[in-house]
């Protein structure tokens, strides 16, 4: 009883999040957040490069990044770990599986995740040449991996039947990977007759309303990274 008390006042309690519009991470929070019908006030940093905002600094000061949910005053950062917390607290429409060996499946699959394909496309932003090869070979091999892993699991989504943890970790994919593979190597990375699993989830998931009405224009976010791209392979050649 006492414990159901507790739990339903942290439900109630105030939720923020500072985000900012062209980083695949908040938008994940987003789209959680939204999953589960919870209210919540977003706050955009206006300059993550120069000028990060007092509430920031003072919510994330180890890594000083968006996105940060602030419910009832206490900022919990990651967007992993925001996701996992999210799913304790409003635990409607769950997004991890109860079961402690599902659950270490999926958080071992979403580590792979961020380890293979989102650290291998930060670097394609911003390099050219044989750096950006080596990516590119990388990220693809690990798309090869995560293609037969879904295969084999032949479910709708990554996690299950429906949409879940490990879809919305991965599904800034359905944007952010088109637009980087083609402002850095000119090419579609997630080829369909070599990914046709990974590709199929992808339509399904751009198909889902919360997911493609939180997702910002194709058009502006190209401008904004050719730009990230633009000026900071410019400023590496100043320096050599
Ligand atoms: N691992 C973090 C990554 C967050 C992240 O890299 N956020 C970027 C926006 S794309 C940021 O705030 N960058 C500011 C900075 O690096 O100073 C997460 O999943 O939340």
């Amino acid at each position: 009883m006492l414990i159901l008390m507790i739990s339903i006042s942290m439900e109630n309690k105030e939720v923020k999040l500072l985000g900012f519009w062209s980083s695949p991470f908040p938008v994940r929070v987003i789209w959680a957040l939204k999953l589960k019908g919870i209210e919540y006030e977003y706050i955009e940093e206006k300059d993550l490069r120069q000028n990060k905002s007092p509430l920031l600094l003072q919510s994330n000061p180890v890594h000083k990044k968006v996105p940060v949910l602030i419910h009832g005053g206490k900022p919990i950062c990651e967007s992993l770990n925001i996701l996992e917390y999210i799913d304790e607290v409003w635990s409607h429409n769950r997004l991890l599986p109860d079961d402690p060996y599902e659950k270490a499946v999926v958080r071992f699959w979403a580590k792979f995740a961020e380890e293979k394909l989102v650290e291998s496309v930060r670097i394609m932003i911003i390099s050219e040449g044989e750096e950006l090869m080596k990516e590119v070979k990388q990220l693809e091999e690990a798309l090869d991996i995560l293609e037969k892993e879904m295969k084999d699991k032949k479910k709708k989504f990554f996690g299950g039947e429906s949409i879940g943890y490990l879809d919305l970790v991965l599904a800034w994919s359905v944007l952010w990977l088109e637009i980087i593979g083609e402002i850095s190597c000119g090419k579609k990375i997630s080829d369909k007759h070599r990914y046709p699993t990974f590709n199929r989830w992808m339509e399904d998931v751009k198909n889902i309303n919360i997911i493609k009405e939180n997702l910002p224009s194709k058009d502006q976010l190209t401008v904004f990274l050719l730009n990230v791209r633009n000026l900071t392979l410019a400023a590496s050649k100043a320096n050599n």
